[in-house]
């Protein structure tokens, strides 16, 4: 695999392959479907692929823990992008199979939270089980293993399947979020609309351990728009935090709630700084009072006028 090949969930006709090409730059590269979240990553720490597009939250069921665990650990990735996908399923079937035929379905274990309640509804004694993605639910169904799989409309053909249902989302406007993951860089300039990501972890046990973690934030006026504990595998009761805040680690609210966490946590993750989809410049949240750049630079100014005798 070449070094500028873009990897993603695959196999193809993955909604994350739809997200992956939303992106301009993808036109221009050759885009490699992996069979696991992890598969993607490790193309890229490998140096076989330049980057991967993953999914790491949906609004049904919050953050998709197998992409939070990978990027908590091994070398470290850095996200540069993400991509909002609208999701709605289709069930698809070998052609000729009919609603009453199906005793067992599948799709990746992110879909279930988002068809439980139509299937509740429409099939109530069908076995689900989890396969790797999406499209290779639909593989599956294709070989013959499952009757039905959950996934995009658009992977029927791929796999000689038939929509039997379409537009199937318990949640209205449910959305996913996809990131594109590289090797640690500098990040892109800030844009006015951009997420940092990081995953923190937590010192020695105490009362107030993880509002101490969060007041790092709150006293410099910077807005969180993902929390998420994971277990750290060192034992029942260690959790780390897998954190997404508004604004860019070259603003310098964001930088010094940074440089706060990382005297107050054993370890922090900086998972980089991007431009958050869909969201314009102009739509962005009003700061806080005294929490521009502008008022931390003139604070730091009147710190050193003051340390000089000349405030
Ligand atoms: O991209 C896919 O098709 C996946 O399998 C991941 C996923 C799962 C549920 C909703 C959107 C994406």
């Amino acid at each position: 695999m070449s070094a500028t090949r873009y990897a993603y969930l695959g196999p193809e006709g993955t909604f994350t392959e739809v997200a992956l090409r939303t992106l301009p730059e993808a036109a221009t590269r050759e885009l490699a479907p992996m069979v696991s979240v992890a598969a993607a990553l490790d193309a890229v720490r490998n140096g076989e692929a330049a980057a991967a597009l993953v999914p790491i939250e949906n609004s049904v069921e919050g953050g998709i823990t197998a992409t939070l665990d990978e990027l908590a650990s091994g070398e470290p990735l850095m996200i540069y992008r993400e991509v909002l996908l609208s999701i709605s399923f289709a069930l698809l079937v070998r052609p000729g199979t009919k609603l009453s035929d199906i005793k067992t379905v599948t799709a990746h274990p992110a879909a279930q939270p988002q068809v439980r309640n139509w299937m509740a509804s429409n099939l109530p004694d069908a076995l689900w089980e989890s396969a790797a993605s999406n499209a290779d639910g639909a593989r599956l169904v294709q070989e013959g293993r499952f009757d039905a799989a959950f996934a995009g409309e658009f992977a029927a053909a791929k796999y000689g399947l038939e929509p039997l249902v379409t537009e199937i989302h318990d949640a209205v406007n449910a959305q996913t979020r996809f990131v594109l993951v590289g090797r640690p860089a500098r990040p892109a300039a800030p844009t006015g609309a951009d997420k940092t990501s990081v995953v923190l972890w937590l010192g020695d046990d105490h009362p107030g351990a993880l509002l101490e973690l969060l007041q790092e934030f709150a006293v410099r006026g910077v807005n969180l728009m993902l929390i998420q504990s994971r277990p750290t595998g060192a034992g029942i009761g260690n959790y780390c935090f897998a954190v997404d805040a508004e604004g860019h680690i070259s603003d310098r609210r964001v930088g010094e709630a940074l440089m706060g966490l990382k005297r107050i946590c054993p370890k922090v993750r900086f998972l980089g700084s991007y431009p958050r989809a869909g969201v314009a410049v102009e739509d962005v949240r009003a700061l806080r009072p005294g929490t521009s750049d502008a008022e931390f630079v003139a604070a730091a100014d009147w710190l050193a006028r003051s340390q000089d005798g000349r405030a």
